[in-house]
Formats: structure tokens, sequence, C-alpha cells
């Protein structure tokens, strides 16, 4: 199992009086291989479950096991490294820096890896190639279109060959011809041994015939319909 929480618990500045139960008692499984769509209303706490598996931080209790790791285990310091060699992030509005070239956001991610520029260079070139997007590798970002940008965020998102691709209401400002692009991808990389897990309300997400399996979250919790 790629993905495996138990009970887990998130509380946002606990103990003070803004503090918030962002999540209670949640248990979840992916496979790996598998794609699965994190569903519910805004505040319900898609974000958040998705920080949680991307390891950006840990539970505040329950046991979350990310790739074999478990999350509350790990010093700040490896769960930043471990972060950085299994999870490929897609955000909602892609975080492309619009000054740096196509090229050079690909390969962002590797910056604080120690990777050659050479080597760097190398596999932002192969991904381009395989997004089709090799004629715009030296346009700064700002300058394309949203459809090369999507594939753009999404090469980046795999620079590092990271198990598993996280992606927070990726559709939220495509039109429906680039949502379905972005599906078509995402479909792509579950076929070549992705895990993925997609936030979002979408219908075209969820109702996508790739998505193994849809989770709904309310008030924090998994919600059994
Ligand atoms: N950093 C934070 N500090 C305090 N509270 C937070 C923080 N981040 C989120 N929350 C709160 O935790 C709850 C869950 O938020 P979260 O962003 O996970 O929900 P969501 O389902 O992703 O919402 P949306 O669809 O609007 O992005 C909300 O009540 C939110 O206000």
């Amino acid at each position: 199992m790629l993905i495996e929480l138990s009970g887990v618990s998130k509380i946002y500045n606990q103990g003070r009086a803004n503090e918030v139960r962002a999540l209670s008692d949640i248990d979840l499984k992916v496979e790996q291989g598998s794609m699965v769509c994190l569903k519910g209303p805004s505040g319900s706490g898609k974000s958040t479950l998705l920080a949680i598996i991307g390891c950006i931080f840990p539970p505040t209790s329950g046991r979350a096991v990310i790739g074999a790791r478990q999350l509350a285990r790990l010093p700040d310091r490896f769960l930043t490294l471990h972060r950085r060699e299994t999870i490929g992030f897609i955000f909602q509005r892609f975080n492309i820096l619009p000054e740096l070239t196509v090229l050079d956001n690909i390969a962002l991610p590797l910056l604080p890896l120690g990777v050659s520029p050479k080597e760097r260079k190398l596999r932002a070139q192969e991904l381009l190639e395989r997004f089709s997007i090799s004629h715009r590798a030296n346009f700064p970002a700002g300058q394309i279109s949203g459809g090369e940008l999507q594939r753009v965020a999404i090469a980046r998102a795999l620079i590092n060959n990271q198990p598993i691709i996280l992606a927070d209401e990726p559709t939220a400002h495509l039109d429906t011809v680039l949502s379905r692009e972005f599906m078509e991808i995402m479909q792509q990389l579950k076929d070549t041994g992705k895990t993925i897990v997609i936030a979002s309300h979408d219908p075209l997400v969820f109702e996508h015939p790739a998505i193994d399996r849809t989770v709904t979250i309310q008030d924090g919790r998994i919600h059994v319909s």
C-alpha cells in the first residue's frame, strides 16, 4: 500500500483560541497505480488531507504512512526530503513562475536536490518532448497558452520521477477541452504505474472512467453514503 492513513486527525492552532479541527479519524488506503478523487464542499478538509498525503506536515494524531515512511517519525528535514522524492504536486493555478523559461520551470524541483545543470536540462527536455512542448522550451512561461501551461505543470510534477502525483482542484480554471485533456494525461500516467490523488468537485474529474474511487469528505470526516 503506497498511501495508508489510519485514525488521522489534524487540528490547526491546537490549544489556541483559533483552534480548527480540520480532519477527524480519517482511514484511507490507496494502492500503487490507482487514481482516487477526493470530493467535498469548500472547507471540508480536502486540501488538508492532500497536505498530509503530500508530506507537507504530519497529522496531529493517527498514523500516516506514505511511500513506506511513517510521517510522524520523520524529523522535518527528512520529511522535506521524503516529500521531494515521493510527491509531485499539481496546483490549482499551476504555480508557474512567469518570468522563468518553460524549461527552467519544469526543472525547478531538481534545484534543491543537487542535480547538475546538465542533468536538469536533459530531464526537462525529455518531458518537454513527451508532452509535445519542446518548441516552447525557451519561452518565458508567462507567454504560453493555457493548455501548454497545464502540460508544463504536469511535467514539473514528474521531473524527479516521483511515484505519487497530487493535484488540488486542477481543472478549476480550465475549460472543458483542457479539463478532458488533463484527465487523459492523468490516465496515461496511471497506466505507467503512478498513484494519483486529485481533490476536485468537478464531474469531469470524479466521473472520469480512470478514477478508481471517489472519497467524499464532509466536516473533516470521510462520508460513507
Ligand atoms: N493553515 C490553517 N490554519 C487554520 N485553519 C486552517 C488552515 N488551513 C485550513 N484551515 C481550516 O481547516 C478547514 C479545512 O480546510 P481545507 O482547506 O482543508 O478544506 P478544503 O476542503 O480544501 O476547502 P476548499 O475546497 O475551499 O479549498 C477549514 O475550516 C479551514 O478554514
